[in-house]
């Protein structure tokens, strides 16, 4: 396969998947990496000396990264002009190399090009964006027992408000859409009609069951004794109370799970453990308020995207904010992994702020690569340049008497301690 502008290094092979989804990693693969718009420049390089760093200490050179820059954001009109943003080979790649990995990309506030993240995602059919919080001893919290914070969030990452139907108030389609809500559909609730935008969204059972399914089998497989669905479904009844109402479904057909005192909680037992599991449910709000109150009672999180997107968020300022929170985003086969934080435009370029996120997103395409020894190498060399309190600005202004590193001194920094 050529490529216009991507570059195949010559040393590498590509990682191939398997009819049952298991994955063939060579020694030596290809993996497409995106550096990303703003902060993009500072953390992608780091990740990856941070990667390679690991990777030789784990295998002693019997196994090695074969990175191969592909382009999207800010970068990609650069290299391809105009106003490509998101060039067809870079999908492509994503797609034929099956795990990659990502730097943030800007999407500009309330008109401009739709989120290129967002379009990465749904063209490649990335419905699970999964997002682990957990907390490193050392690292600066507003909670008081902040290690009761361990959840892994499964946010539904094809449907919802993100699929970007939407219509500008009194451009002729919101109209169009406004007439026939009053007019066809008897609607007597659109407050002002005259100025009102109109966005629509869809939620599917197949869609919100695959997610769950994924949520509830990650559960059994790291043995976790709750899986909560997350969704506002007392007032968005047909969508969010849908989800609900779907998740409990497939838990009792699909995994045998039964209702606890007349539903609709439901438990089942762990087919590989024999421990119970509870799949219960919250409502949006209430989940906000209770992860500050009681984060120990929730584990596996299961919920629609927009939920996830602010649930991902707070959760991560609970263990130290955004700079050491990671992510997936998941099909069957294809997985790139991502931060859960943006550009941080303000920092771009100062090699100022926290690779951690990106990094522990490598640490998770590691073990979703099998290499877990280089995997387990990251989380100790991290735990131990945050317990050296030689750490970024965001932990440095946080806790007395640390020393604020550079971005890229951090990184050498969490090489240092891989034991
Ligand atoms: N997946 C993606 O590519 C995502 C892209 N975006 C996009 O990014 C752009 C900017 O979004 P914005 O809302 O400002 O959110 P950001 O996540 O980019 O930044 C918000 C704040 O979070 C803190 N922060 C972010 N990253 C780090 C880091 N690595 N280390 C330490 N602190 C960090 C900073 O806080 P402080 O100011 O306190 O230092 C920063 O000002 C938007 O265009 C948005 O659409 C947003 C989220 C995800
Ligand atoms: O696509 C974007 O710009 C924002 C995405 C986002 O906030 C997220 O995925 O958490
Ligand atoms: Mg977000």
């Amino acid at each position: 396969m050529g490529f216009e502008h991507i570059k195949i290094p010559e040393q590498g092979t590509r990682i191939t998947a398997n009819a049952d989804f298991s994955l063939n990693v060579p020694d030596n693969p290809i993996i497409p990496y995106i550096e990303g718009d703003g902060i993009g420049v500072d953390i992608s390089p780091v990740m990856i000396k941070v990667v390679d760093a690991a990777v030789e200490k784990a295998y002693g050179g019997k196994k090695r990264i074969a990175w191969m820059e592909v382009y999207a954001g800010e970068k990609a009109t650069h290299v391809y002009g105009g106003d490509h943003w998101l060039p067809t080979e870079t999908m492509e790649a994503i797609r034929d190399y099956v795990v990659s990995i990502k730097g943030p990309l800007t999407t500009p506030v309330g008109g401009g090009i739709r989120s290129l993240n967002v379009a990465l995602r749904q063209e490649l059919d990335l419905y699970v964006c999964q997002r682990p919080i957990r907390y490193f001893t050392g690292v600066p919290s507003p909670l008081k027992t902040p290690e009761r914070t361990d959840m892994v969030i499964f946010r539904e990452n094809s449907e919802d408000i993100y699929a970007g139907i939407e219509w500008a108030a009194e451009s002729p389609e919101a109209k169009q859409v406004i007439d026939f809500l009053l007019n066809t559909m008897g609607v007597t609730k659109i407050r002002f009609p005259e100025s009102s935008g109109i966005g629509v969204k869809p939620v599917s059972r197949d869609g919100t069951q695959r997610l769950v399914r994924k949520a509830i089998q990650y559960a059994i497989d790291n043995d976790r004794d709750s899986v909560t669905l997350v969704h506002k479904g007392n007032i968005m009844k047909f969508t969010e109370g849908a989800f609900k109402n779907w998740g409990y479904e497939l838990a009792i057909e699909e995994f045998g799970a039964t209702e606890l005192d007349g539903g609709p909680w439901c438990t089942l037992k762990n087919p590989k453990t024999g421990r119970d599991m509870i799949i219960k449910d919250v409502i949006a709000d209430n989940f906000l308020q209770q992860i500050l109150l009681r984060p120990q009672d929730y584990s596996v999180i299961a919920t629609l995207n927009l939920n996830g997107d602010y649930i991902s968020d707070a959760l991560a300022a609970q263990v130290g904010g955004i700079g050491i929170a990671p992510g997936a985003n998941l099909s069957d086969t294809v997985a790139m992994f991502e931060a859960t934080h943006g550009t941080a435009p303000k920092y771009a370029g100062l090699d100022r702020v926290n690779p951690g996120s990106i990094i522990l997103s490598a640490e998770m395409m590691l073990r979703h690569m099998g290499w877990t020894e280089a995997a387990d190498l990251i989380i100790t060399g991290l735990s131990g340049a945050i317990s050296s309190g030689r750490v970024t600005y965001d932990f440095a202004r946080a806790v007395e008497g640390t020393t604020e590193l550079s971005c890229s001194d951090f990184g050498d920094n969490i090489i240092d301690h891989m034991a």
